[in-house]
C-alpha cells in the first residue's frame, strides 16, 4: 500500500488516467508497468549518451565521447581564429593544441600573425584540468581550440571546408614510453588511425595542406650509433609507443608517394618546459619531491647511466616554425596527386645528453629540497638508457639552433610549476 501511493505521488499526465490510476489492480499493473518502462527507456537513454570521460574504465575508449561543434556561431569562431593577419602568413590546423609542444606551437604561430585552429580531445591521460588551463590561454590570445578527436572524419572535413588550412601541425598524439604496456590500443587509435584519418581528409582537400608532425627519438630503439643521425636504422623500436611513431613515419611515406602530400616528420627528444607534461619524470620528479616522497632513478646494466638529450619547448617550437616555413606545397588535389612532392624527417634535439642522476641534482638545488633517491635497474618497459640527436640537418634546411641548457630551462619549469601549483602547495595528480 505504500508503494502504491508512493506511486501515486508521481505527477502524471493530467486528465487521461489519474482519475484511474488506483481503481483496480489491473490499471495498476498498467502504470507500474508505464513507470518501470520510463525507467528503462531512461537508463538506456543515460548509458549511450552519458560521457565516457567520467565514467567508463576502459581508457582506449575515451574518444567515443560525442562532441558537439557545428552550426554558424561555431564555423564563425573557427573562421575568426584561422583568420590570417599578415600578407604571407599561413593558415594552420594545430592538432592536439591544448597539448604540451601544441599549445606553445599555436601561440607563438598566433603571435606572428598567422591563423591558427586548433583541435583537441581533451583526453584524460593526464589531468585534463592542465589542458583546460592551456585552453584558456589560448583563447586569450586568440586561438579557438575545437574540441574533437581526429578519429572524426566528418568533423576534419567539415573544418577543412570552413577554411583552406594551408598547413596542419599534427601534434595530436598517444604519448609516454612506459604507459604504451599499459594500454596499448590507445596508442594505435591516435596514433596510427588518427593519422591515417588525419591523412585521408587532407589528401582530399582542395587545396591540399602541407603537413608537419610529431614523431620521436624514440624511434632509433636499439639503435647504438651515437649521436643518432637520420640515416641510423630506425627499425628495432624498443616499445609500442615507438613503434607506432615509426610506422607513423612510413605511413607518411605512403600519402606522400601515392597523393603528392608534402609531410615533415620531427623526431622530438624529451621536451620540457613550463606547461610541460605531468607524465614526463621532469616534471613528476619535481611533484614528488616537493612532497617529500622517494622518486625512482633508473640506471642501466653495471650501474650504467640513463641519460637523455634533454630538449626545451622554446627551441622545439623554433624547430616546429623552420619546418612549416620550410615546408614545400602539396602537388595533389582532390585525391590526385600531379607530382613528386616534398618528404622529410629531422631530429629535434640539444645535442648534449644529461644523466637522469644530474637532472635530479639540478632540480634539488633549484626546489632547494634534497631528493629522496631510489635508484633502480631501468625496467624492461620500453625505455632505452641513451638518446643523443644529431641535428646537422635541421640545422642546416630549417636553421634550427637549440640555445637552452637543462640549468637554465628547468630554472624556467621550476619556477612556472611553483606558481602555477601555488608554491608547490596545490600538488599536481
Ligand atoms: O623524446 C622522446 O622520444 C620521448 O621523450 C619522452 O620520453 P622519455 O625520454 O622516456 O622521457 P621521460 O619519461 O620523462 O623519462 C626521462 C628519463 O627519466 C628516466 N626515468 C623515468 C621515470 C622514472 O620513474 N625514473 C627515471 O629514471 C627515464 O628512463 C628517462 O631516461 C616522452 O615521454 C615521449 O613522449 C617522447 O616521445
Amino acid at each position: 500500500m505504500k508503494q502504491m501511493s508512493h506511486l501515486d505521488d508521481i505527477p502524471s499526465t493530467p486528465g487521461k488516467f489519474k482519475p484511474y490510476f488506483h481503481r483496480t489492480r489491473w490499471q495498476s499493473s498498467l502504470a507500474k508497468l508505464a513507470f518501470w518502462s520510463l525507467v528503462f527507456v531512461g537508463l538506456i537513454f543515460i548509458f549511450f549518451y552519458r560521457s565516457p570521460l567520467s565514467s567508463n574504465p576502459d581508457p582506449t575508449r575515451r574518444s567515443l565521447r560525442t562532441y558537439s561543434w557545428g552550426g554558424p556561431a561555431w564555423e564563425k569562431r573557427v573562421r575568426s581564429s584561422a583568420r590570417v593577419r599578415t600578407r604571407h602568413g599561413f593558415s594552420v590546423l594545430v592538432t592536439g593544441a591544448a597539448g604540451f609542444v601544441g599549445t606553445h606551437v599555436s601561440a607563438a604561430l598566433k603571435r606572428r600573425g598567422d591563423g591558427v585552429l586548433g583541435l583537441d580531445n581533451f583526453n584524460d591521460y593526464y589531468d585534463p584540468s592542465l589542458k583546460r588551463a592551456r585552453q584558456a590561454l589560448l583563447e586569450r590570445s586568440g586561438v579557438f581550440v575545437v574540441e574533437g578527436d581526429i578519429n572524426d572524419a566528418a568533423l576534419l572535413k567539415k573544418l577543412f571546408e570552413v577554411v583552406p588550412f594551408t598547413h596542419v601541425m599534427h601534434l595530436a598524439a598517444q604519448a609516454g614510453v612506459r604507459y604504451a604496456m599499459e594500454n596499448p590500443s590507445s596508442y594505435v587509435h591516435s596514433n596510427i588511425a588518427g593519422l591515417v584519418n588525419l591523412l585521408e581528409v587532407c589528401k582530399s582537400a582542395n587545396p591540399q595542406p602541407a603537413i608537419v608532425w610529431a614523431s620521436s627519438s624514440s624511434v632509433y630503439g636499439l639503435n647504438t650509433k651515437v649521436p643518432f643521425s637520420e640515416k641510423h636504422r630506425t627499425d628495432q623500436p624498443a616499445s609500442l609507443y615507438a613503434a607506432t611513431k615509426k610506422a607513423g613515419e612510413e605511413i607518411a611515406h605512403t600519402y606522400n608517394h601515392i597523393y603528392g602530400l608534402s609531410l615533415t616528420g620531427l623526431r622530438f627528444f624529451t621536451v620540457y618546459g613550463p606547461w610541460g607534461r605531468p607524465d614526463m619524470a621532469y616534471f613528476f620528479f619535481t611533484r614528488d619531491m616537493l612532497k617529500g616522497k622517494t622518486i625512482s632513478i633508473f640506471e642501466g646494466v653495471n650501474h650504467g647511466t640513463v641519460a637523455r638529450d634533454f630538449t626545451y619547448i622554446d627551441d622545439i617550437v623554433k624547430g616546429c616554425l623552420g619546418a612549416l616555413d620550410t615546408a614545400e606545397k602539396s602537388t595533389g588535389s582532390g585525391g590526385k596527386k600531379r607530382g613528386a612532392a616534398q618528404l622529410r624527417v629531422f631530429n629535434l634535439g640539444n645535442t648534449s645528453p644529461v644523466p637522469v642522476t644530474d637532472l635530479v641534482s639540478i632540480l634539488e638545488r633549484l626546489l632547494k629540497v634534497k631528493a629522496k633517491r631510489n635508484i633502480m635497474k631501468l625496467p624492461r618497459n620500453g625505455d632505452v638508457q641513451f638518446t643523443h640527436a644529431n641535428i646537422s640537418s635541421a640545422q642546416r634546411e630549417l636553421g634550427y639552433k637549440p640555445t637552452t641548457d637543462l640549468q637554465t630551462g628547468l630554472k624556467k619549469f621550476a619556477r612556472w610549476y611553483l606558481g602555477y601549483y601555488n608554491g608547490g602547495k596545490k600538488a599536481s595528480s
